[in-house]
């Protein structure tokens, strides 16, 4: 075991323990984007370069092996690595920035948080219609911000925490294969490192996809990593992608304060949802003052975001132009999977790039597993976790595998979107015959209390059986009864079961206890 480690790493026993725990405040005080921005170093990095420095001669010099090394500590891979080193496996980490991950430092979390901050201010601005008194109030992105990154940097503490009470090492630094199950890491701090692993486990996640545009890569657009750091109030953002960063984002900063125009190339708004549910989030973004452009193609972009842009859009209608102050590009994800050297770990990858896994997220290379978004597992936080799960279970012994596995999602507009199951497109897609349970919003007392009276719920049975099949809810508190419904699903309960529960007033998911006494019917067209 190496004598010493950096300062990140989480020491396991005596001989690699720190004097201390990592420490927060010492290590995070500031985002590594704020300091990127800034042009510093992270102390961080600076206290990596001279543990690094010191040691840099004997590290060059040997492989280090593990029985447990993970590539990427994202949701998956950072709770094999501390329920594998807990199981007293010599584990091993490495990450390359994000400390726990995209999930609490440049995606959900903070998107949610900054999200709630857009409530907040959205409600001041009703706040006469609730019979509050306010005067006008203005948006402090600074403040924002510092409410964020308070969270953010007590998430990476208590990361770092769980990897020191676990006894993994987490390295930082970028990992590269060699040879099979064996990687080079350059070190955040400087220097190189030679790990190998008995068993290697991929979780290294996706970035912004940006489309081959003319004119787009030169305007340096915002991809959700910058949106979520910014300081300022874009004057009028232009958000190009209507599916979840893009629909989450637009309205957060048009609740703010900013002009927003949203330009998607589909047919409608979160293409993956069924089209009643796209023409509602359209009602609700125009409501909200968004400009909305569907079935729109970017052609080309002109100027620099943060200053002027000009996009230039065509579609059914022909060319079309719109003009904003800063842009934002949420079009999908790319895997980092390039430049990894996977093809002499024996790796393979699918055309798009996403690492070619069986049913138990195995690889094509023996002893290699992969998980999350790299593995093209739904890009979810909570589907990644649950890849850690199938994979540890097959450690085990067991047989668990990601076949027919029940996803349930919640978009955190305002209000949301949840969903668990078969929406009534996937439905038709597969052939299967489905009869439908509807109702709006505003039949459900919980919304009048709000004055949030907006959307439906929608459950699809089975043609054939009392088999729920899939249940899309947009409204207030919508994830609420989603989460009973999927509950219900998982337990294989008909829907006439779940009818004779009794829920409690008046909460949102009491709407199902009108929704459910309806009689099943078959969709119409
Ligand atoms: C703006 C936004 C909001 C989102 N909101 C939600 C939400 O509300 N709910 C939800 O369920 N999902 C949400 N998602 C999706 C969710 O963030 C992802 O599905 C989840 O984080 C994926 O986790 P993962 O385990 O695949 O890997 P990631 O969390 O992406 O982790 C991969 C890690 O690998 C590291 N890495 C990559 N290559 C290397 C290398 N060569 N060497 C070392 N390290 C490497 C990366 O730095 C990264 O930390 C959101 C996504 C975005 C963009
Ligand atoms: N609340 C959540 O759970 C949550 C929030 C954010 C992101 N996510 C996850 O992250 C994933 C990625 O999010 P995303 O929004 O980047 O991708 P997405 O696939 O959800 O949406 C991308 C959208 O961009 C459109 N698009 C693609 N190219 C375009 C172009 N050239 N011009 C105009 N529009 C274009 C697509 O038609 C699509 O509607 C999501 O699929 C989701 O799984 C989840």
């Amino acid at each position: 075991m190496r004598p010493e480690t950096v300062a990140w790493a989480a020491a396991p026993s005596a001989a690699t323990r720190l004097t201390d725990p990592p420490s927060h405040d010492r290590l995070w005080a500031r985002s590594p984007v704020q300091y990127r921005r800034e042009g510093m170093l992270c102390p961080d990095i600076l206290a990596a370069r001279h543990a690094v420095t010191r040691q840099r001669s004997r590290l060059m010099s040997s492989t280090e092996n593990f029985d447990i090394l993970i590539i990427g500590s994202g949701e998956a891979g950072k709770y094999l690595a501390w329920t594998m080193a807990g199981e007293g496996r010599r584990t091993a980490v490495v990450e390359r920035e994000l400390i726990g991950g995209a999930c609490p430092n440049i995606a959900c979390l903070p998107s949610k948080n900054i999200i709630h901050s857009a409530k907040v201010r959205h409600f001041t601005t009703r706040a006469a219609e609730f019979g509050v008194d306010l005067g006008s109030a203005v948006t402090n992105m600074k403040g924002v911000q510092a409410r964020k990154r308070a969270m953010v940097d007590g998430l990476r503490q208590l990361h770092l925490d769980r990897y020191w009470a676990s006894g993994a090492e987490l390295i930082m630094g970028e990992a590269r294969f060699v040879s099979a199950r064996t990687v080079d890491v350059r070190l955040v701090g400087g220097g190189t490192r030679r790990i190998s692993g008995e068993r290697v486990f991929l979780n290294m996640g996706t970035h912004a996809r940006v489309p081959d545009v003319p004119g787009l890569v030169a305007a340096r657009p915002m991809t959700h990593v910058e949106l979520l750091d910014l300081d300022r109030l874009p004057e009028h953002l232009i958000v190009v992608g209507g599916g979840y960063v893009g629909l989450e984002l637009a309205q957060a900063m048009r609740r703010f304060g900013a002009r927003v125009t949203v330009i998607e190339h589909g047919p409608q708004l979160a293409g993956s949802e069924d089209p009643d549910v796209g023409a509602a989030i359209l009602d609700l973004f125009r409501d909200d003052g968004i400009t909305v452009q569907v079935g729109s193609d970017v052609r080309r972009v002109e100027g620099t975001s943060g200053d002027r842009v000009r996009v230039v859009t065509g579609g059914q209608d022909g060319e079309g132009t719109a003009e904003g102050t800063d842009l934002l590009v949420a079009t999908g994800r790319t895997p980092d999977t390039s430049d990894v050297g996977l093809e002499l770990a024996g790796v393979e990858l699918d055309k798009a790039g996403y690492i070619v896994v069986d049913e138990h997220l195995a690889t094509t290379a023996a002893n290699v597993w992969a998980m999350g978004e790299c593995a093209g597992s739904p890009q979810f936080t909570h589907a990644s976790f649950d890849d850690f799960q199938v994979v540890h279970d097959n450690l085990r012994g067991g047989s668990s595998t990601t076949t027919g596995r029940l996803l349930a999602y919640c978009m955190f507009t305002d209000p949301e979107l949840a969903r668990v199951g078969m929406n009534e497109s996937e439905a038709r897609r597969r052939g299967i015959r489905y009869r439908l349970l509807t109702m709006p919003m505003a039949a459900v007392l919980r919304t009048r209390t709000l004055s949030e009276p907006r959307g439906f719920m929608k459950m699809l049975v089975a043609a054939d059986s009392d088999h729920i099949l899939g249940f899309t809810v947009f409204g207030a508190e919508a994830s609420e009864p989603m989460a009973v419904v999927q509950t219900a699903m998982v337990g294989g309960l008909p829907y006439t079961e779940l009818r004779r529960a009794i829920f409690a007033h008046p909460t949102t998911s009491e709407g199902l206890t009108f929704l459910l006494r309806n009689t099943p019917t078959p969709p119409t067209g």
